[in-house]
């Protein structure tokens, strides 16, 4: 009940507090005029005043969002530190660490905190407040229900029950004592958290970024974090939110955009983007890089200049050098064997030799190389990829390297990057160019999915492996898709301690929605723990069954019918009805906004389940679930993402089966469709003898000639047949594999026993 009286108390607070910060910001905004100095200095010191206004928070918002009583003392808690001219602190920021007990406090561990009280404002006019008093709660400890229990008080769930518009919010004035435990962990360490969907992952990371610069502002500035979003989508939805804290110049980056080229996210068979990211791959890629160095097979000397009349240096001359030159980057090598030529010419030879002549053999030793150029040839060259395979410790195989080749395009600006792409180019700038611009800290969200070329990429950005790293296995999905943590733990092989926690309350799905798409689980994830889900929705999932044919059509009326009723909608389905889905839109003059373009509207948005992770809406319709646990081995996992994507709504449309949770069969999924026997091309499928002649010949392409270890040989055939055999089996019914069998000894001249 709140008191007249008490009120007036506490809006005199609040207008003391406006007032001095906004004496503070009049004064950090004229501070320029009353700077002496050349024009120069006086626009810096104008931009600093206007940056450290801005960081005051806007004129309208309210000085403080709560409060907490402690041992006689008051302290109000805002989102930045208001002092009066005398110094008295008004309101303290969230992220100080006085502020700590405001958030830690629980009924069952009050820390001496008497009262916690939250306020409802409109702008900075008190509405309301509500208080929590520990030790009365703590006396009826047994009364309290569920989410009371677990600390999830009325300002939190009011919270929660705000609509949604496309931009995440703080939520700084509810974070909960679970997740500001995590907010305030300290930095150095490799900080993993675990959990489902909507327990507040993306909301810890980005609010502990903003701690992390109040609290470290010695060693860490807004430009030296990095948070790492899946995709584009993505990024533009949490962007808001650190500005919002105040921190405006934290770097925001997706997968795509972290490399020396920006992916398009062109789609391609997930055994091939699984094979792209596997860490093997950095191997091939630094051997296929310096196996370009080197003189020709052939040639005994470099001559500079028309054979005979240049200079020359021997070709043992040369390859001490390169050996020397190894140590550093492809083009620090290159740079560097660039002035060995230089001083050869110098020391050999009276006539000018002109730099275009140097160039000329620096490029038959060291060519030129970018990492686009040099992967779009790399992967058209048979010869080159097994003679970099060849060469690399772990196995490769050849139907491994065959996957992975591809036609060029004419251009290489026509060359389409697919996600893994963006991995291995990433790696080959680093071989090339040395370690990309490094980070004090770095947020990486929905790392669940990432691939082991992936996790290097990031670790290279970390300079000390300090990381805050969250997902959840559950919706781990996509070539990578993972059970544990582990191999991610050890893939950004930080240095410093690695944490994992879990986090167990769900925010964002409410119970109706949650209880069905946790159906889901014993197929999904069997070994993950659900969450506790914090509220009640409006109403329970509604499911619509229709035939085949009108599927789309049913779905996006449903998608109006929430969009009519102010609901921010997000309307999900796999790709293989999304034409049909989009064809209704436009039949029916429904405007929408496309995630996969990086769009969120306002309105209603398609989205694949994919480009819906992380997101959420009012409203969620998903089409043909189904077709969504069909389209992938992890179709499952999928149909769990866009389940929970829903802050309110749900609606299924399917035609006949509301919720698969049969489990799929081995090879059901597409992506994972057994792979077709090609026993035309040789030399995949060739004899051993064959195989040795591609490997030998391989080793002739190999500038520097290096024969071929008999042993590289023996892993490729013998890897060659194990592969052979395989796949014989998996697309053959036993009986039809037995006939296989006797034809092919017929045709090799041997019993099926063995003997000839
Ligand atoms: N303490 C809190 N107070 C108010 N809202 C909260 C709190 N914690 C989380 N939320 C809200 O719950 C929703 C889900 O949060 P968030 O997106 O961070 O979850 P997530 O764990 O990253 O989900 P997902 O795994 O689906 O990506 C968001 O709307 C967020 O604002």
């Amino acid at each position: 009940m709140v008191e007249q009286g008490e009120l007036a108390k506490e809006q005199a607070h609040f207008d003391t507090a406006w007032d001095a910060r906004e004496k503070s910001r009049q004064l950090l905004q004229g501070a320029w005029e009353a700077a002496g100095g050349p024009n120069k200095v006086r626009a810096l010191v104008k931009r600093n005043g206007e940056l450290k206004a801005k960081q005051l928070g806007g004129p309208e918002e309210a000085v403080a969002f709560g409060r907490f009583d402690r041992d006689g003392e008051t302290l109000y808690i805002g989102n930045h530190c208001i002092a009066n001219e005398d110094r008295d602190l008004l309101v303290i920021n969230w992220q100080a660490d006085a502020a700590n007990a405001y958030y830690a406090a629980t009924v069952q561990e009050p820390l001496g905190v008497e009262r916690k009280r939250t306020y409802a404002t409109t702008r900075n006019q008190i509405d309301t407040y509500t208080d929590t008093l520990f030790e009365h709660l703590a006396r009826s400890l047994e009364e309290l229900t569920g989410p009371e229990q677990w600390g999830v008080d009325d300002a939190i769930l009011d919270d929660l029950e705000a609509g949604r518009t496309g931009l995440m919010r703080d939520i700084v004035q509810t974070i909960h004592a679970s997740q500001n435990e995590l907010i305030r962990s300290p930095i150095d360490q490799l900080l993993i958290v675990q959990g489902g969907p909507g327990t507040g992952k993306t909301a810890i990371a980005l609010h502990r970024i903003s701690w992390l610069l109040f609290n470290y502002r010695d060693r860490l500035q807004p430009a030296d974090c990095l948070v790492i979003g899946p995709n584009p989508t993505f990024t533009r939805y949490i962007r808001e939110v650190l500005p919002g804290l105040g921190d405006q110049d934290v770097r925001h980056a997706d997968l795509r955009s972290l490399g020396p080229q920006r992916g398009v996210g062109a789609a391609e068979d997930r055994r091939v983007s699984r094979l792209k990211g596997d860490a093997r791959m950095a191997d091939l890629l630094r051997h296929a890089l310096w196996q370009r160095v080197g003189l020709a097979e052939k040639a005994e000397r470099l001559t500079l200049g028309a054979e005979g009349l240049g200079p020359s240096a021997e070709r043992e001359e040369i390859e001490r050098e390169i050996d020397r030159l190894r140590q550093g980057t492809y083009n620090d090598g290159r740079t560097s064997f660039r002035r060995f030529l230089q001083d050869q010419v110098a020391r050999r030879s009276r006539s000018v030799v002109t730099a275009a002549t140097i160039d000329n053999a620096l490029e038959r030793v060291w060519p030129q190389a970018t990492p686009q150029s040099f992967l779009r040839d790399l992967f058209a060259s048979r010869e080159r990829m097994l003679a970099a395979a060849g060469a690399v410790e772990k196995d490769f195989t050849v139907s491994e390297i065959r996957r992975l080749l591809r036609a060029p395009q004419e251009k290489l600006s026509l060359e389409a990057w697919s996600d893994a792409d963006v991995a291995l180019l990433d790696e080959l700038d680093y071989l090339l160019n040395g370690r990309p611009t490094t980070f004090g800290h770095v947020v990486v969200d929905e790392a669940q999915d990432l691939s082991p070329m992936q996790l290097r990429s990031i670790r290279r950005r970390s300079r000390s492996g300090s990381m805050t790293v969250v997902g959840d296995i559950a919706q781990s999905t996509g070539s990578w898709a993972r059970d544990s943590w582990d191999d991610v733990r050890q893939g950004l092989g930080s240095d410093l301690p690695t944490v994992v926690e879990e986090l167990s309350l769900g925010y964002r799905v409410p119970r109706q929605v949650y209880e069905f798409a946790a159906q889901l689980l014993p197929v999904a994830a069997p070994l993950v723990t659900p969450p506790r889900v914090v509220r009640d929705g409006p109403q329970d999932p509604e499911l619509i069954e229709t035939a085949s044919e009108d599927l789309a059509l049913v779905a996006v009326r449903a998608a109006r019918h929430h969009a009519g009723n102010g609901q921010f909608v997000g309307l999900i389905c796999c790709d293989e009805l999304r034409d049909s889905v989009v064809e209704q839109f436009r039949a029916h003059g429904i405007s929408y906004s496309d995630a996969s373009t990086g769009e969120i509207g306002k309105s209603i948005n398609l989205a694949s389940p994919v480009e819906a992770k992380g997101l959420e809406f009012d409203a969620v319709v998903i089409v043909d679930p189904a077709a969504i646990v069909r389209s992938s081995d992890r179709g499952h996992r999928l149909l769990y993402v866009a389940l929970t994507r829903t802050t309110r709504f749900l609606t299924v449309v399917h035609d006949g089966v509301a919720l698969p949770i049969e489990p799929m069969s081995p090879d059901s999924g597409l992506d994972e469709a057994p792979q077709v026997l090609t026993i035309a091309s040789p030399p995949e499928t060739a004899t051993e003898e064959r195989l040795t002649d591609v490997v030998a010949k391989e080793g002739r392409a190999d500038r520097r000639a290096i024969p071929p270890s008999s042993r590289a040989v023996d892993r490729l055939t013998r890897s060659a047949a194990r592969e052979i055999a395989a796949e014989v089996r998996d697309a053959l019914q036993p009986s039809t594999y037995r006939n296989f069998l006797v034809a092919l000894c017929e045709e090799l001249g041997v019993d099926l026993d063995g003997t000839s």
